[in-house]
């Protein structure tokens, strides 16, 4: 195949960003409008959306190019679809960013919590996609120039401890992804899904107050890289054609793990990297589960010993901080 690393071309073209009024959104629609695109940047509050617009403002290539925002909850369907039909023109480029994490332990969540999880990460993406395509199937392009982007991350290709209201939600975008990219064919489509690793954001910052300490160590290996930065890979790797995309060596490494029959990033370190991970990956599995257990243990030793002296006196309950009989 000829390498054009020019397959990204948005001069000019309409980019629609959900989940673009902070972190990688954001990022992302400020590269955008730097390449010349026309962007609408779509969130729920609206003040920071109108900061983020003016933010974006300072990255413009051309006179003619728009930016503007619409403030829409989007994890409701007729939401997502009003959002659509005040564009006023299908867009070139639907980037369904928006999601959200609240890693906890599954028996420390509220329900509350495991719907938001579905909401922010699922629905979002569910019905901007659903509206975008309608729009986009009714103005049909000759050439593959127009894409819809799904946000999932590497705690698809390896979920773990802590992201039970989350990771789950991000591997259903990875199944969506597959399923579109079949559906579009005939619009001249592409799918893409970034399957980002950590990178520092509002939503980060926030997460990271309730993310388990087992959880920060099994994510270790995916050091966070700041949203411009990851914006940038994203942005290189679609411009190369790239359809399943990373953005740091761990998520690459860990593809291999759930490859299916979704175009590849490199067929054979992949498919190397597959059988060598198919063979080895149980071994590491068995460590981080001695880890688990140890922060299990350290978890019930700290508890055991927050109990007042008093209770412990009168305490014939011999059940330990999991009311588990210790
Ligand atoms: N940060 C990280 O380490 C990683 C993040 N990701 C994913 O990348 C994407 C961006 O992450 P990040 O930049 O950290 O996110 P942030 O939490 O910083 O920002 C999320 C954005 O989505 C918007 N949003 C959330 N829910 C809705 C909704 N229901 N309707 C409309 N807009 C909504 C928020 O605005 P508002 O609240 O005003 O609606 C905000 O603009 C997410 O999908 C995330 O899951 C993937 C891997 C790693
Ligand atoms: C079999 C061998 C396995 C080895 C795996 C070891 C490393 C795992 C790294 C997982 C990183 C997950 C980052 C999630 C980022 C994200 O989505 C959150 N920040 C939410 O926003």
């Amino acid at each position: 195949m000829f390498w054009n690393s020019n397959q990204f071309n948005i001069d000019g073209k309409l980019v629609l960003i959900t989940g673009a009024s902070q972190g990688l959104g954001l990022a992302l629609a400020k590269a955008a409008f730097s390449r010349g695109a026309d962007v609408i940047i779509i969130a729920r509050r609206e003040a920071i959306l109108q900061a983020a617009v003016a933010d974006i403002e300072k990255f413009r290539l051309s006179t003619t190019q728009t930016v503007s925002y619409i403030a829409a909850d989007i994890s409701i369907a007729s939401e997502a679809e009003r959002v659509i039909a005040e564009t006023g023109r299908a867009p070139d480029v639907l980037m369904c960013c928006a999601g959200s994490s609240i890693p906890k332990l599954f028996i420390e969540l509220t329900t509350d919590e495991l719907t938001s999880g579905v909401a922010s990460n699922y629905f979002t993406a569910l019905y901007m996609a659903h509206a975008g395509l309608k729009a986009m199937a009714k103005s049909p392009v000759p050439s593959y120039s127009r894409h819809i982007i799904l946000f999932s991350s590497v705690a698809h290709f390896y979920s773990f401890i802590g992201y039970s209201q989350y990771a789950p939600v991000k591997s259903a975008l990875r199944s969506l992804g597959d399923c579109l990219r079949h559906e579009c064919i005939p619009y001249n489509i592409k799918v893409d899904v970034i399957f980002a690793g950590n990178f520092f954001s509002e939503g980060y910052t926030i997460e990271n107050l309730t993310k388990p300490e087992i959880t920060k160590k099994i994510e270790g290996p995916s050091e966070p890289i700041t949203a411009d930065e990851c914006a940038k890979k994203i942005i290189r790797q679609l411009d190369n054609g790239y359809q399943m995309i990373t953005t740091d060596f761990i998520g690459l490494v860990l593809s291999s793990m759930m490859l299916s029959g979704s175009p590849r990033i490199n067929y054979l370190a992949q498919t190397s990297l597959a059988i060598f991970l198919a063979i080895f990956a149980p071994v590491w599995e068995w460590l981080v589960i001695k880890d688990i257990r140890k922060f299990y243990e350290d978890r019930s030793m700290a508890a055991s010993e927050a109990v007042p002296l008093s209770a412990k006196d009168g305490n014939d309950d011999d059940t330990n901080y999991h009311g588990e009989e210790s």
